[in-house]
């Protein structure tokens, strides 16, 4: 049984990765994830200068996921582009993710020029839906923003891109960006990031659990979960097949990687389980993907991939 996958024409032996932002802000964590069952890895987000982020805590696991403002914390593109040239050197032929994100059009193009004067050789995520960024809004849910920036990120950038977008909840926006999104040569969409400015409440305390935002964060695990899949399914059916699409979002056990490759992921991406439960996590994703598709006898993710019945 093979959970091998395909990105922009790279082959990836496995079809489960971390998502930008958990377990890839340091050297050390995307050792880990290298050294792991994971497919490849995703940097954070990275922009032009190093940020600290927003104060701590910013971070809490609750009932059913977890809760984040971080604010970007990163080491700048250069710390991310200099890993990853040397990860190309020590494992050739493994294909890498460098998620950046800016904060306006001049930030994004600056970030990919400083991509292109590299000797990366992988995949660019350019997220469009940080929603921890004071006074930031998301850019996922400005459209003419995001058709501005694609306008400008396409005119100079030939290679590999894919995009981080926000959850939608309406029909009639997921016709919308995706009739953007279809004018562009993306490798692929990344649906979701965690949904913006939730608010988690520690009762007992009569407090918020996160400090930036007056306790607003973004929200990820088994709440995320529905939401994710409807986004994945919804661009599916509406994006061109030219464009891939990894799955992100409420992952916590084998069969949610397997409902994310039936809505019609190609990837599919953990986040507050990887952080929950360190790199183990792909392993025992990984081994319990397979067993699901051993019971139901699929010897590959294609046989199933998108294949999700309606009624
Ligand atoms: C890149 C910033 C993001 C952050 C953050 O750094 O606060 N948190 C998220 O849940 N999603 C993001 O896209």
């Amino acid at each position: 049984i093979s959970t091998r996958t395909h990105i922009a024409g790279f082959n990836f032996d496995n079809c489960i990765m971390n998502a930008a932002g958990v377990y890839d802000y340091s050297a050390e964590e995307l050792d880990a994830v290298q050294q792991s069952a994971a497919a490849t890895f995703v940097t954070k987000s990275a922009t032009l200068v190093p940020r600290e982020g927003n104060p701590e805590p910013r971070y809490c696991n609750t009932p059913y996921g977890s809760i984040n403002s971080m604010g970007l914390p990163n080491f700048g593109l250069a710390y991310y582009l200099d890993y990853v040239s040397a990860a190309q050197r020590q494992v050739p032929g493994k294909t890498y993710f460098v998620s950046l994100t800016g904060f306006n059009v001049e930030e994004d193009i600056a970030l990919l020029r400083q991509v292109q004067a590299s000797d990366f050789e992988g995949i660019v995520e350019l997220n469009l839906s940080c929603p921890n960024v004071p006074g930031k809004p998301q850019t996922g849910y400005d459209f003419e923003a995001v058709t501005r920036i694609l306008e400008a990120v396409f005119d100079l950038y030939r290679a590999p891109l894919g995009i981080k977008l926000p959850p939608y909840f309406d029909l009639v926006h997921f016709d919308q960006i995706a009739a953007i999104l279809n004018r562009f040569p993306l490798a692929y969409v990344n649906s979701v990031n965690s949904i913006g400015n939730g608010l988690c409440v520690d009762a007992a305390a009569e407090s918020v659990l996160i400090k930036p935002k007056q306790g607003f964060g973004g929200i990820g695990g088994a709440y995320l979960k529905p939401t994710a899949l409807a986004n994945v399914f919804a661009f599916r059916q509406r994006l061109n097949s030219s464009i891939q699409i990894i799955g992100t979002g409420g992952v916590q056990n084998g069969t949610d990687v397997f409902e994310h490759i039936l809505c019609g992921a190609d990837m599919v991406q953990v986040g507050t389980v990887l952080h929950q439960e360190g790199v183990a996590v792909f392993e025992r994703l990984t081994r319990e993907l397979k067993a699901v598709m051993a019971q139901k006898g699929y010897g590959g993710i294609d046989e199933f991939k998108g294949r999700l019945k309606t009624l």
